[in-house]
């Protein structure tokens, strides 16, 4: 075995074990949410998570996994905030690129995720369709950063319940890019809409440029 093999393999060892760890933290979330426990037991509970926290920070890292791109052109982000599969808040998102075009990706939101009883917080959803929308122009080879983010609430947004985020560009100028994504339950009823403007900064187009 070379020492890059080697490497590679400490490499996927250590990703494994994040990823093992952070759907441990989103089952703990989501127990946490959820529990009817007294105060007994919370404070025993309490006491042990504040030992288990004390444990990972004594080996800190400076920021979260960075992005990456794998040597067929994939995007990976373990650490991102919605599709980080080393990231305990993230969901985390799976996106598909469908060959006709755009982005789409099967969720199920979680109790954790309430906002109105019953309903999924405004802002998730917000947040979910922002990263579809992104993707969405990354799709068509014109990745960007949010310039503006319209959103419409159709319907209330059910969680422990499947439903599907699609998105597609709608046009394009210059640097521009504005693309629609929609979260609709599965028989395609449409319960958020958005419509975002994406920019690919100057910087990413004249590397060195800053930004
Ligand atoms: C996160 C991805 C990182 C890596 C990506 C690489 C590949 C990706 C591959 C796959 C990715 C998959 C998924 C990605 C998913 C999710 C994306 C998450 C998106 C976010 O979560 S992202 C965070 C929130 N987002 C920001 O943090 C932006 C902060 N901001 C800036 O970084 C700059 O501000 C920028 C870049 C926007 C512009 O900077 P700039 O210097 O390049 O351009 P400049 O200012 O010259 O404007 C040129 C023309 O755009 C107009 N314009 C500018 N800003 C506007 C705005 N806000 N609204 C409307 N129009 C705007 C001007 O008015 C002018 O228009 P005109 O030409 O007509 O005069």
């Amino acid at each position: 075995m070379t020492a890059d093999v080697a490497a590679a393999r400490d490499e996927d060892a250590q990703i494994s074990a994040l990823e093992a760890l952070a759907r441990q933290a989103r089952e703990l979330v989501d127990a946490v949410v959820l529990t009817d426990a007294d105060p007994a037991e919370l404070a025993a509970v309490t006491a042990e998570l504040a030992a288990l926290t004390d444990r990972l920070r004594a080996v800190r890292r400076a920021t979260p996994l960075p992005h990456e791109f794998g040597p067929d052109g994939t995007f990976r982000h373990l650490g991102n905030a919605v599709t980080g599969a080393c990231n305990p808040h993230a969901l985390p998102l799976v996106v598909e690129r469908p060959a006709t075009g755009g982005s789409r990706a099967e969720l199920t939101f979680r109790p954790t995720h309430e906002g109105p009883p019953g309903t999924v917080h405004g802002g998730v959803t917000a947040m979910i369709l922002d990263h579809l929308l992104g993707d969405t122009v990354a799709a068509a080879g014109r990745p960007g950063m949010t310039g503006t983010l319209t959103i419409r609430y159709r319907g209330r947004v059910p969680y422990g319940e499947p439903v599907v985020a699609t998105g597609a560009v709608t046009r394009v100028e210059g640097r521009k890019t504005w693309a629609d994504a929609v979260i609709a339950d599965t028989a395609g009823t449409p319960l958020v809409e958005a419509t975002g403007l994406f920019i690919t900064p100057k910087a990413w187009l004249f590397p060195g440029a800053g930004g």
